[in-house]
């Protein structure tokens, strides 16, 4: 898809507001969501907890905003135990609509079928990696990183607990590396905000608020306010 393609080539980092459960999507208008972020992310496993049955009229309202569409495991960050066949299945619902899709890379090996599907339609999928507990050694994001680029992914995502000042300093530094895929970077936890605004600087391509009123993760910003700032910091890139 184009659009996808330029979000990542100009090289300017981008602002993903997520959706935290279906009314927080449901009672956003198309020209709120628009102003707030330049992606949404729609998080289908948390529609599908408070509704049964995703279906693509959920988002219709959003036409005209890239849409990226996760159906996350359990283990990072998902409401609910789905089998790897259970999120595949929510995931195409959305291909229809689809600019991307995130694929833990712990999922890599289990999602075959989805990502055949999201070559065959030219739907590029970033690889995620999600520690709540700490930021892990560099070396085992490396190693996330690495697996992500062999699996094909168009970017390698990290979001990892941020516990003491050196965390943000080691997080950032990862970030400013040569990966040989492009990388987004962010916080979890007490210092997330300010992660979330360094990781920026150091070109994290997408960086993550919440649209309505439930985080998705702990010290999210609002996507509104996060595209603010990071729309002044973008005169001082690192
Ligand atoms: O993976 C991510 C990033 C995230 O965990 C965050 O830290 O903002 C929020 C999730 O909704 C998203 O899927």
């Amino acid at each position: 898809m184009a659009s996808a393609k330029i979000l990542l080539e100009d090289g300017q980092p981008r602002v993903v507001g997520s959706f935290g459960s279906l009314s927080d999507l449901q009672n956003i208008d198309n020209h709120t969501a628009h102003e707030a972020c330049d992606l949404a992310e729609i998080r289908l496993d948390l529609l599908q907890a408070d509704s049964p049955t995703v279906r693509p009229e959920m988002w219709a309202h959003l036409r005209g905003i890239p849409l990226l569409f996760t159906a996350r495991r359990k283990e990072e960050g998902g409401a609910s135990d789905l089998s790897a066949r259970e999120r595949m299945n929510l995931l195409e619902t959305s291909l229809e609509s689809a600019a991307w899709v995130d694929i833990e890379v712990a999922s890599i090996a289990e999602c075959g079928d989805i990502l055949a599907e999201l070559t065959a339609r030219k739907i590029p999928w970033l690889a995620s990696y999600h520690d709540f507990e700490k930021l892990p050694e560099t070396a085992r994001l490396e190693e996330a990183a690495a697996a992500a680029k062999a699996a094909g992914a168009a970017m390698f995502k990290a979001a990892a607990k941020m516990v003491t000042p050196a965390d943000l300093t080691r997080l950032s530094e990862f970030q400013l590396a040569d990966h040989g895929i492009p990388v987004s970077t962010m916080g979890m936890g007490p210092l997330a905000p300010v992660s979330r605004l360094l990781c920026a600087q150091c070109g994290s391509h997408f960086n993550y608020g919440f649209l309505g009123n439930t985080a998705t993760a702990p010290g999210q910003w609002d996507s509104a306010l996060l595209k603010q700032a990071v729309s002044r910091l973008s005169q001082f890139r690192i």
